[in-house]
């Protein structure tokens, strides 16, 4: 094997020259000049020309899903319009497609995802793309694609391109053998769905590449988000978002969870804040690279009650889905997110009455608008 043994004695000449600065533990990508891909080492110095001062220029994968418009919205806000280029592999709705860049992003394509990170010269990458828990136990082979192929295809880019990249986590990173009330951030994690083997395999792997190669990679693990203007996308806490629309439309929500299944769960603002948050801190402030995050917890009999008190002839009737409640009994009930809070200063700003009140006066507004079209 004279080859390999070339190699390895000229990567611990790099790893022990001065002159690459680098230390033994960290040794970030564009010293030793080789990527996970073999890409050319000055592939990353391109991007290095980003001056800090600079708003990034974002890119933001899988994002025509019930999180992505809303993030989108609000970096918009901060960083300007051009400067943040939403993605996904679906068509687009008209008020999405001109309130700003979209562009057609697969993230199994990996010569695709690197020419849209170059020609735009994409600094802060957020990766949404994911199957969810049900509807990833429903196509194992496609949640394995996109979840795990999928996330390596960024990972390798954004280590390559010298990004900041954000991956989001879920509760559903932990499983029947973790600690569920509360859950800290690092117990045993040994999650029973695809969805959370992925996302237990993306802590790690993001949080190898940072100490490996010095990628810069933040993790937050979401509870379960409750929005009103956007749709989930086959998850066991769908039903928090379903029991709004129904006792709008019909005043009768059929539940697919127990009545005592406490989950974690989180207004969309405080999510998409927290994210912004996390991306914009110090890296010294940053004590650990995967954070819990969270808001409020509750079950359908709280959260029905609290739906009451806005319509008090809502009719709630349970008939529950075996595979979905399987996957909340092995879920944390609580989140503990001590470190999020000591570390970048996280503070949620609803809780359950002011979620549900925020939830009613958007639907009730979104309503009046319609019949008066
Ligand atoms: N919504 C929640 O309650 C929640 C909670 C915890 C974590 N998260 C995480 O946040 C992220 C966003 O969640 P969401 O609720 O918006 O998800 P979603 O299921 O609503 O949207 C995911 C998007 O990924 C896209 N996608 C699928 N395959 C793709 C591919 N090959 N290439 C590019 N895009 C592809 C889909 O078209 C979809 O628009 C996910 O990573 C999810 O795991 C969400
Ligand atoms: C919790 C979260 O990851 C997602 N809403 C799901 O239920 O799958």
């Amino acid at each position: 094997m004279p080859i390999v043994k070339n190699v390895s004695r000229a990567v611990s000449q790099l790893l022990q020259s001065s002159g690459c600065g680098c230390g033994i533990s960290i040794v970030p990508i564009r010293c030793i000049g080789v990527s996970p891909r073999q890409v050319a080492s000055d592939a990353s110095f391109h991007s290095v020309s980003f001056s800090e001062s600079d708003h990034p220029r974002v890119l933001i994968t899988g994002g025509l899903g019930q999180l992505g418009v809303g993030l989108a919205k609000l970096l918009r806000k901060r960083f300007g319009k051009s400067n943040v280029i939403l993605s996904d592999i679906r068509k687009p709705a008209d008020n999405v497609f001109y309130s700003g860049p979209f562009i057609y992003a697969d993230i199994l394509d990996y010569k695709n995802l690197r020419e849209i990170v170059v020609n735009n010269r994409i600094t802060w990458l957020f990766h949404y793309s994911a199957l969810l828990s049900a509807v990833g136990e429903a196509n194992v082979p496609l949640a394995r694609a996109v979840n795990i192929t999928g996330l390596h295809n960024v990972l390798d880019i954004a280590a390559e391109h010298n990004l900041r990249l954000f991956v989001p986590s879920t509760i559903g990173a932990f499983g029947p053998t973790s600690p569920r009330d509360p859950t800290p951030d690092l117990c045993i994690q040994r999650p029973r769905t695809i969805y959370g083997v992925s996302k237990v395999h993306a802590e790690l792997m993001g949080e190898y590449y940072h100490y490996r190669y010095g990628l810069d990679f933040r993790c937050l693990r979401y509870p379960g988000i409750i929005s009103a203007d956007s749709q989930p996308g086959g998850g066991t806490t769908d039903y928090a978002v379903q029991i709004f629309h129904d006792a709008m439309k019909t005043g009768k929500f059929q539940c697919n969870l127990k009545p005592d299944t406490r989950l974690p769960m989180m207004y969309i603002d405080d999510c998409l804040k927290a994210t912004l948050e996390v991306m914009e801190a110090p890296a010294e402030a940053l004590s650990m690279r995967t954070y819990n995050i969270s808001a409020m917890s509750f079950t359908p009999e709280e959260l029905a009650q609290e739906v009451q008190k806005h319509i008090p002839e809502l009719q709630v009737t349970y008939n529950v889905d075996e595979v979905r409640q399987a996957i909340a009994d092995s879920w944390p009930m609580n989140f503990d997110d001590r470190n999020a809070r000591r570390d970048w200063g996280w503070k949620h700003d609803y809780d359950l009455p002011e979620l549900v009140t925020t939830m009613f006066s958007f639907l009730g507004s979104d309503s009046r608008i319609a019949q008066a079209n």
